[in-house]
């Protein structure tokens, strides 16, 4: 407990849960379906970027299931522990922990029993390396991002980015079977996305996050400190659809997609520093990081699918 919860927080939604019956829609909500959703698509993107023995049929779907199970897990963990901070956002205060609809003991039992058989599926009908890369994502998001650093530090944002690359790298390395070059580069490609991304919505959102307690880069440094902050990042991007496919990965129309999205984006992040309408380009910025993102990985997909080099 930090300085800015209180002792009956627990109380208070304990005796909030006994009263109210939970629905699926609760469920639904505290699995995040949104992320969960991209963050599955980013990795059937990785296994159709590597190359590498196909995977056939069934072990697509294993790959899937298992890291729907893990990346579920972590967000349930994610809103259990942020469960007290949630009531202080008016973006989070409904959802089925913070106002009590879900008891914290039962997402916990159920976040536990998702992670154990999603890792134990990926190890035993994937391979062990994916397991690992889960226990990697799992690791990261839950205990250093969302209960060490999210509360403390301003560095929350670019580790927290480490888990976020991780679905990617497990449909990549479920075909590839190591971590090669294009293993590295899609890290690179996720890793580097996801701060300008969020930084987007935390300079739109920053009060907000202020008033929950979060030290986020807008709150803690300003505006335009993290305006120029997100510039090395969307520049760092741009060089790696070239650099995949100048190792052999993906194809040219990929390349040139994917590098044109980035370059719009990156211009889009510049064009803050002299935005008049702050919350109009923050909400257009994080909306294009979402779409340059799922874009591009819909190029993978399609141009591996047409090609004849799919792994299915
Ligand atoms: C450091 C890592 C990341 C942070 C801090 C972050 C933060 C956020 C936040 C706060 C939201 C708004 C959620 C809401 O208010 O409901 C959001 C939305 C979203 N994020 Fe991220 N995100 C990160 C990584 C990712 C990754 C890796 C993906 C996908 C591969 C992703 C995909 C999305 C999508 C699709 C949405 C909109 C849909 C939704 O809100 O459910 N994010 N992100
Ligand atoms: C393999 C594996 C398990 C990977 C984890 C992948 C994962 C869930 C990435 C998402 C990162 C994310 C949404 C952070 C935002 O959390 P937040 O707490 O800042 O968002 P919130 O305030 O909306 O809850």
């Amino acid at each position: 407990m930090n300085k800015y919860e209180s002792a009956n927080d627990d109380e208070n939604t304990a005796s909030r849960s006994a009263s109210v019956p939970s629905r699926w829609s609760d469920w639904k909500t505290v699995v995040k379906p949104g992320i969960l959703m991209s963050n599955l698509f980013a990795a059937v993107a990785g296994g159709f970027l590597a190359t590498g023995r196909p995977f056939g049929f069934p072990a697509f779907v294993y790959m899937l299931v298992g890291t729907a199970l893990i990346v579920a897990a972590a967000s349930m963990t994610n809103n259990v522990l942020d469960r007290h901070r949630d009531t202080r956002m008016a973006r989070t205060r409904s959802r089925a922990l913070p106002s009590g609809r879900l008891s914290p003991r039962i997402v916990a039992g159920a976040a536990a029993a998702a992670a154990g058989s999603g890792l134990l599926l990926l190890y035993v009908l994937v391979n062990p390396l994916c397991m690992l890369l889960g226990i990697v994502g799992l690791f990261v998001y839950d205990v250093v991002y969302t209960l060490w650093l999210k509360p403390r530090s301003t560095w929350s944002t670019s580790v927290g980015g480490v888990a976020g690359a991780m679905p990617p790298m497990i449909g990549y390395c479920s075909v590839s079977g190591e971590l090669d070059a294009g293993a590295w580069l899609l890290f690179l490609l996720m890793f580097a996305w996801q701060p300008p991304h969020f930084w987007a919505l935390g300079i739109l959102k920053r009060e907000e996050y202020r008033a929950a307690g979060y030290p986020l880069l807008p709150v803690v440094k300003g505006v335009r400190r993290t305006k120029l902050q997100m510039l090395p990042y969307a520049a760092a991007l741009l060089p790696i659809p070239g650099l995949l496919y100048r190792f052999g990965y993906g194809g040219p129309f990929f390349t040139a997609f994917a590098t044109g999205l980035l370059l719009v984006w990156f211009v889009m992040c510049v064009r803050g520093l002299t935005a008049k309408d702050e919350a109009r380009w923050a909400k257009g910025t994080f909306r294009f990081s979402l779409y340059a993102l799922t874009l591009s990985f819909a190029a993978i997909i399609a141009e591996s699918a047409l090609s004849g080099t799919a792994p299915l």
